[in-house]
This record gives structure tokens, sequence and C-alpha cells, in this order.
């Protein structure tokens, strides 16, 4: 064995059981993929690193076409990294013993429309080799009234949560969701959410691509931002909500909007009905020069930004 195994990646380590104690269970390092070559290459992701941790919900948020999806592939071995490495449990998304540890919902499930739901779950049940037992996926996926159903006469939303149930059914330690409650009425979607929860409380770790920003910001112990193909913010809903700095104030006043836009630290004004809301860079410059200049100012509220309005601040100009 040569002196550079010491660099290596867990995989290379000489005990897999070992590697896999301590290899986190999803990895990209220094991740470059293109699509095509030449002059139609296409960057999905640049020097792209993320490590999902064990027993972590976490979130890829970004707009259309930022990269989660290839993210998600590359780690399924779907892909191959152009440059940089993928590793699963400190091995190759490719190597059998990593796989029966991974389960997945993928935006676009191309399968056979005539299967019934539990034919579908015999059959992905039989790929792991430790599944759950048929009816506990039944019921955690909520699928007692569409078990007997073929798969083309399932609405969206029931679609989704079998693709769920087919993600969980061999009991993965890492579940990939590529934005698991599309098209899910709010019903299912929190009941989807209750299962996320669960996953992670057993000490699985789930990587979850969503356009919901509530859902980030709901299950999530981290999300990473993710704008052009980069990590462009990392940590916990709090630290991302406070990579935005500012705060709304909002009121009912009558000082005219040029005057509003004159006061400290003031970035934005908008009216929604008879209210004011001001984006500012702090709170209390402004309320110590407005409240002056209006004693019949009323309604007033300070707060934070919420995740949309840090997500937008942050992949715009990115
Ligand atoms: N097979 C492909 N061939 C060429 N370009 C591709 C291919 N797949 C994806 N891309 C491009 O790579 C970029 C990243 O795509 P990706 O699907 O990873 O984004 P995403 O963040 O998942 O987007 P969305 O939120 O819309 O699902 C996009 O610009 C997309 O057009």
């Amino acid at each position: 064995m040569s002196t550079s195994t010491l660099s290596m990646p867990a995989a290379n380590t000489a005990n897999p059981a070992l590697a896999s104690q301590v290899a986190p269970p999803a990895q990209l390092t220094g991740v470059t993929h293109r699509y095509g070559s030449g002059a139609a290459a296409h960057v999905a992701l640049d020097r792209f690193s993320l490590t999902v941790r064990p027993g972590e919900v976490l979130a890829l948020l970004g707009p259309n076409g930022a990269g989660k999806t290839t993210a998600i592939k590359l780690l399924l071995g779907l892909l191959r990294p152009t440059e940089g490495t993928a590793t699963v449990f400190g091995g190759s998304p490719l190597e059998t013993r990593t796989r029966e540890r991974l389960g997945a919902m993928l935006q676009v499930a191309r399968v056979p429309e005539t299967l019934t739901a539990s034919e579908y779950l015999d059959l992905f049940r039989s790929y792991y080799p430790r599944p759950l037992p048929q009816d506990e996926v039944i019921r955690i996926a909520g699928l007692q009234e569409i078990a007997k159903k073929q798969f083309k006469d399932l609405s969206g939303g029931q679609k989704q949560r079998l693709l769920f149930a087919l993600a969980i059914c061999g009991d993965p330690d890492l579940v990939f969701l590529d934005e698991p409650t599309l098209g899910m009425d709010i019903e299912t979607r929190h009941a989807l959410w209750a299962q996320v929860r669960a996953l992670s409380e057993r000490g699985k770790s789930v990587l979850l691509t969503t356009h919901y920003l509530e859902e980030a910001d709901t299950l999530a112990h981290r999300i990473a931002v993710i704008a052009r193909g980069r990590v462009i913010a990392e940590g916990t809903p709090v630290d991302i909500k406070a990579q935005v700095s500012g705060r709304k104030v909002r009121c009912v006043t009558e000082v005219p909007e040029a005057q509003l836009r004159a006061l400290p630290g003031v970035i934005d004004v908008e009216y929604i009905g008879s209210a004011v809301t001001l984006t500012v860079k702090q709170a209390e410059p402004v309320l110590r020069a407005l409240l002056p200049l209006d004693s019949s100012l009323h309604s007033l509220e300070v707060t934070s930004p919420n995740l949309e309005d840090a997500f937008l601040a942050l992949t715009q100009d990115k």
C-alpha cells in the first residue's frame, strides 16, 4: 500500500466497516460537472463541495437550473463528475454495499404504468437485504386506499406518495428526495414532512431539494443555497436568515413616501393597502427618526426577514 493511501477517501481504507462508520453519508468534493463538450458544454456544477452529516436533513435550495438534481444524480452514481469526487458512506455510489444503503425519489421517475402500487413495493423491497415490512411502508406512506391501483390510475400526488414509499421501503440509511412534495395537497405534504422527520429521528440522513422555502425552513437541520452551480450560503435556517441583514418595519403612517425613503438605512418602501413596509438595515435608527414625525402612526410591527427574503437576496446578483 502506498503512503498516498493516508490522504485518500475513506473508501480506500483497509477496513470498509470502519470507513462506513466514520465517513459522511454523502460527500461531493471539488466537483465540477459539465454536460456536453466543446463550445456546447454547460457547467452545471462548478467546484462544488457538500457534505451530508449522519442523521441530518440537508435541504438544497436554489432557483431552476441551479444544479440541485445534478448533485443528487452524482451521489447516486447516475452521473460521473467531470472533476472531483462523489462518495456515499465513504465509497463509490456504484458499489452494491453502498447502494443497498440508499433510497431515492427523483423528479422524473419513469416506471411501467400497469404495475400496481403494492407490486412496485414488492419489486423495490426485493432489491434490499433488510426491507421494511410491506404493511409498514403502506402505513407510513399512506397508501392504504391505492395499494391495488395501477400506477397509471394514480393522481399526481398519489404517484408522489408511492415514489416516496419506494425510496424508503428498503430502510435505507440515506434518502435522496428531489422535490418530494411537488403536486401534493397541503395535508399530504404535512404528512410527508412528518415522515421525513421520523426518518431523521431514527438516525437516517436525508438530502432534500425543494422550491418550497417553508419546507426547507420547517424540515432541514441545514440548508445549502445554490446558484449557478455553486454553494453560495450554507448553515442552519437561522444562519441563512441572519445572512440577510436587515429588518422589516410595517406600519400605517401619514408620512409621505419620499420622506420614508430618506430615513436612515431604508432599503425599500412598499405599500400594501393602507400599510407600508420598510425594508431597513437596522430597525432602531428608523424608528427613532420615524416616530416623532407622526403621532398618529399605528399598527407597528418589526420582523426579521423570512427564509424567502433570505433566499431571494442571496440568489440575486449571483
Ligand atoms: N442532460 C443534460 N444535458 C445538458 N444540460 C443539462 C442536462 N441536465 C441538466 N442540464 C443543465 O444543467 C443545469 C443544472 O440542472 P439541474 O437539473 O441540476 O438543476 P436544478 O437545480 O435541479 O433545477 P430545477 O430546480 O429546475 O429542477 C441546468 O442549466 C440544466 O439545463
